[in-house]
């Protein structure tokens, strides 16, 4: 029987439905005195999953953040629940859908990555788990808001930090009722039954990420939603199965180390989301595509990135790739996601997921919609020191070919100017982050300076940096050590007490806050080039 909602609730008369949930529809209204236009989210008050009644617990604790919906009214009127709400745009389902494309552009998902986690943040922040992370709860606002991603749906949130003791809640082992959607929900609250937390909300949206960039969508999507308990079960298994090279095959590798990372965090932890925006935006920006974390849809042509601009490789390149790269070096010249789980059904804990997937095919263009590029479009310009070039082209190929150039050299002074060629590539963008590529040349180098039979420098020091797991190191502390670097680099009196401070430098900036290159820390290579001069 259909549900025969009223005309007017509270000050709000309803007009057109927008959209339609589980156990409830979303209309258009405006208010009757001041003429406000909003969105009406209504529930009938005895549904036996009254999310709108959970909802309206959660608003008030998001209100104010950014791409947190504002709450203007609530109550039961008749038979009705309602929420009064921001009215928003489309959903990340519908536009994606409409859009006919198989995959999404990667500038367009690392925004989606970037806004997402920034709402995580904040919605975790003050104690809550969203539990129901996917395109259909991801919405962008009207209009000057339209860059903005909204969260919705907070029917099945739930407080992760109990309101009266403070404390985040236990794990347990007793068997529960999974909450979430098939697609998204982490392979832990869907798979193996366990309590979720803030590590699963990231797990959903890692896998929605890769969703989008994946022609035909995560592998146990593409039967539709599963109608019987064995559909169900083979549905786990699948999703339980897929291992996370196999899900990002072809992808940058942020999306395989997010996915891993997620996976890795324990019940309590609290993730790093500066890290993760951070690592999003340097992908962003290592594509050529504009410093920005603005989802503008559709992708306007100006924010392709450059014809030059050569893609990132994937985990595993091709064949071509390697030996595009084995050429381009040959060329170089160096001179650069119960109140459910507490409720006791699974149909009413599971969501049909709002998003039907991409249902469409492998195709052959499939990895050139990736708008990855092919190596085919590398341009890198080295240059010699009195005649500057701009360096152009990604900024993670041109360390990764550094990286790969280092072991070739046999000389110090090789090194300076690879030293040299390094600072200009860390300079040449906005970011002075010290991303993932630019460490591995800091190994590169510091292996290679200690290295006896290279070098006629005799003394080996094994002091690779391990710098995963270590504390952060306060900002005075970095300045400090810095600055001791920079002074004393023109000192030092062979390479392996250079390879030390090269090690010393990796681990300083890798254990910082953001691990910004300083003035100092340039300064310091600068020194090191200088000082490689000297003792070649
Ligand atoms: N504030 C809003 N402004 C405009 N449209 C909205 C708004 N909130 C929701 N919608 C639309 O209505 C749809 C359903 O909304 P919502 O997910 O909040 O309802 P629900 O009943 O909890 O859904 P479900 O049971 O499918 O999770 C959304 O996918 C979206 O298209």
């Amino acid at each position: 029987m259909t549900l025969q909602y009223p005309q007017r609730i509270g000050n709000w008369w309803l007009e057109e439905k927008l959209g339609s949930g589980f156990s409830g529809a979303i209309f258009r209204a405006q208010n009757l005195h001041t003429g406000q236009v909003a969105a009406v989210k209504l529930q009938r008050a005895d549904d036996e999953c009254p999310t709108n009644r959970f909802e309206r617990a959660f608003y008030p604790a998001l209100q104010g953040g950014v791409g947190m919906p504002t709450l203007w009214g609530a109550g039961v009127e008749g038979s009705f629940d309602y929420l009064v709400i921001d009215l928003l745009g489309a959903s990340l389902d519908s536009l994606f859908r409409k859009s006919g494309k198989n995959v999404m552009d990667l500038r367009s998902v690392c925004c989606i990555a970037m806004q997402v986690i920034n709402r995580l943040e904040f919605m975790h922040s003050r104690g809550l788990l969203h539990r129901d992370i996917q395109l259909g709860n991801c919405v962008i606002g009207l209009g000057l808001n339209c860059t903005t991603i909204y969260m919705i749906d907070f029917g099945f949130s739930k407080f992760y930090i109990d309101p009266h003791t403070g404390r985040h809640i236990p794990d347990s082992k007793a068997p529960r009722d999974f909450i979430g959607n098939y697609w998204f929900t982490s392979i832990g609250v869907h798979c193996r039954g366990k309590v979720p937390s803030r590590r699963d909300d990231l797990e959903a949206l890692a896998l929605m990420l890769i969703h989008l960039l994946t022609p035909g969508g995560l592998p146990w999507t593409r039967n539709g939603v599963p109608k019987t308990d064995s559909a169900h079960d083979r549905l786990m298994r699948e999703k339980k199965n897929a291992r996370p090279e196999d899900l990002c095959r072809g992808l940058p590798s942020e999306f395989e180390e997010f996915l891993r990372y997620c996976r890795r965090l324990k019940f309590m932890d609290r993730p790093d989301y500066g890290r993760w925006v951070e690592e999003f935006r340097q992908l962003e920006i290592s594509m050529g595509y504009p410093d920005s974390a603005e989802f503008v849809w559709p992708p306007p042509p100006d924010l392709q990135p450059p014809v030059h601009v050569l893609a990132r490789p994937s985990q595993q390149p091709s064949g071509g790739m390697v030996a595009a790269v084995l050429n381009d070096l040959a060329k170089l010249n160096f001179d650069d996601r119960p109140v459910l789980g507490e409720r006791k059904e699974v149909a009413n804990g599971v969501r049909p997921p709002k998003d039907k997937g991409p249902g469409k095919n492998h195709s052959a263009d499939a990895q050139k919609d990736k708008g990855f590029g092919t190596p085919d479009d590398a341009i890198v310009i080295s240059s010699d020191e009195e005649n500057v070039p701009a360096i152009r082209g990604s900024k993670a190929l041109l360390l990764t070919r550094l990286t790969k150039a280092i072991p070739q050299a046999t000389d110090n002074a090789t090194l300076a100017r690879i030293v040299c060629d390094y600072v200009r590539v860390l300079q040449s963008n906005s970011s002075r982050t010290l991303t993932k590529d630019g460490a591995a040349v800091l190994d590169a180098l510091q292996k290679q300076l200690a290295d006896p039979d290279v070098f006629v420098a005799p003394v080996r020091t094994r002091s690779r940096t391990s710098a995963e797991g270590a504390e952060d190191l306060p900002r005075q502390a970095k300045l400090d050590k810095l600055l001791g670097l920079r002074c004393t680099v023109g000192k030092a009196k062979d390479n392996a007490a250079l390879a030390k401070m090269v090690a010393e430098f990796g681990s300083v900036i890798h254990r910082s806050n953001g691990r910004t290159i300083t003035k100092d820390g340039f300064a310091f290579l600068e020194g090191l080039a200088t000082r490689l001069r000297t003792i070649s």
